[in-house]
This record gives structure tokens, C-alpha cells and sequence, in this order.
């Protein structure tokens, strides 16, 4: 189970990311890098995992015109990491645009091809915020609409809330990846995640990876939350 997890190395520096790093050795072989630490790291921190012989999945959830994302997906192929995403927000096209870019730029390198992740509906937001955006119906439902949209349009998986991972399993079969944010583990303290479980109850949904970061990063002990939530996915 220990490689269907991985953690969010949501950190603004190189030191501070290290610092996680270290501290989980080998307990945790894959790693997300998002906004923040790329931007902070000047795209260094992919790399630097990289040498240390872990599995990046590199979050920028691009959202733009095709040609935009295409070209962008094409440069960030070649960082060699193992998985990208984007917002499906952003359209059949864009995604279709998408995948063919990484296709291209994979067969040109000689490297194996990322996956690519479609971002459904963000695990923070909720009933009240759905409605503040004037979105009609449940969110789960839009959530599995995106899901079959991204993979007609060739995406490998979604990212989307766990409490929408049986639903989507169900719509687009065995083969789909689902990656899970919004894991909070019994007795978490409240955050800006809205639509959570916990890592058992991910799991039992279908979920093929879970992504983590606050209730390891800020744990007093991260390895032994580490082995905890590895010990809850293998029930
Ligand atoms: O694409 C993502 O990774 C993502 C999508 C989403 O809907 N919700 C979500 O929380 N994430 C990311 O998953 C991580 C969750 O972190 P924690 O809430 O600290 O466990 C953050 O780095 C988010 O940027």
C-alpha cells in the first residue's frame, strides 16, 4: 500500500522540503509538489526528489486555452516526473490537446509518458461554495460527468473527493486511476477540505492513490502517521 500513498509537500522553501524529506526516509517513495513549492524552488524541488530516487507527481492543475496547455505539457514532460494534472474545467479540447502534446514529447525523449490526471470539482469546496457559483445540481454528479469527459478525452485518471470515488469507479471501470486529496484521518482537526474521508474509507470507495500533506507534515511524529495511514489503506 505504502506506494498508493503520496504526500503533499506543500512547503515554501528547499530547506523546508528537505526537512520532510528526511524525516520520512523510506517510508514514503512518492511525492506531490505543488504550486507553492515549485514556484518557491524555481522548479528545483523536482529535481532534487527526483536524484533521490522518488516518484513526483507534479501538481500545477494547468487551466488555459489548448495551444496554452499543450505547449506547457510538452516542456513539463520533460521534467521526468510521474504524473501531471489539469483542470477538466478546461474542456474536451484542451485535454485532448493535452494528451497529445505528452505523447509527442515522450516518444521524442525516449521516456516513459506521464500520466495525466483531470481535476474534477477542488476537495474544498462544498454545498455553500457550489451554490456562490451558481452551479446547478450535486456536486458528485458533475464530478462524474468530468470523469467520463476526461477519460473520452484520453486523461488516464481524476482527481477528485473520495466520497465520489465509488460513483466514478462505477462510470469508467477498473482501469481508471482515481486520486484522492481531502484524506483526514479520525480525529483531524478541522481545515479547508470540504468533501473528506478518511484513508479506509477512501480505499473501500476505489481510489487507486491517496494524496496526503497537513495530517503528515504537521503531525507531531510524520512517520508514525505515515505508518498509520498505511496500516488504515491495507484493511
Ligand atoms: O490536485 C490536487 O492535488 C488537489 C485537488 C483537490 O481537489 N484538492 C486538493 O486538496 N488537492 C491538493 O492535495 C493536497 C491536500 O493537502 P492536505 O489538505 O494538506 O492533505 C494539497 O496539496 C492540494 O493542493
Amino acid at each position: 500500500m505504502e506506494e498508493h500513498l503520496i504526500v503533499a509537500l506543500d512547503a515554501s522553501s528547499m530547506s523546508a522540503m528537505e526537512k520532510i524529506v528526511l524525516a520520512l526516509g523510506d517510508s514514503v517513495s512518492y511525492y506531490k509538489v505543488g504550486m507553492e513549492l515549485f514556484y518557491a524552488t524555481g522548479g528545483q524541488a523536482v529535481p532534487c526528489l527526483l536524484q533521490a530516487g522518488k516518484k513526483v507527481f507534479l501538481d500545477l492543475k494547468l487551466h488555459d486555452i489548448p495551444n496554452t496547455v499543450g505547449q506547457s505539457m510538452a516542456v513539463l514532460t520533460g521534467l521526468g516526473v510521474s504524473m501531471l494534472n489539469l483542470h477538466a474545467g478546461g474542456g474536451l479540447t484542451m485535454m485532448r490537446r493535452a494528451r497529445e502534446a505528452v505523447d509527442k514529447a515522450s516518444a521524442g525523449n525516449g521516456a516513459k509518458r506521464p500520466l495525466l490526471l483531470a481535476v474534477t470539482v477542488l476537495t474544498s469546496i462544498g454545498q455553500e461554495e457550489w451554490q456562490n457559483l451558481h452551479m446547478p445540481g450535486e456536486i458528485g454528479a458533475q464530478v462524474v460527468h468530468l470523469a467520463q469527459l476526461a477519460q473520452k478525452a484520453g486523461m488516464d485518471g481524476v482527481v477528485a473527493s473520495p466520497q465520489e470515488a465509488a460513483s466514478i469507479r462505477a462510470a469508467c471501470g477498473r482501469e481508471f486511476l482515481i486520486v484522492t486529496p481531502g484524506i483526514r484521518p479520525a480525529g483531524s482537526a478541522e481545515s479547508d477540505q470540504q468533501r473528506i474521508a478518511t484513508p479506509r474509507g477512501a480505499i473501500r470507495a476505489g481510489a487507486s492513490y491517496l494524496v496526503v500533506g497537513r495530517p503528515i507534515t504537521g503531525a507531531k511524529n510524520p512517520t508514525a502517521m505515515v505508518q498509520k495511514i498505511i496500516g488504515e489503506m491495507g484493511d
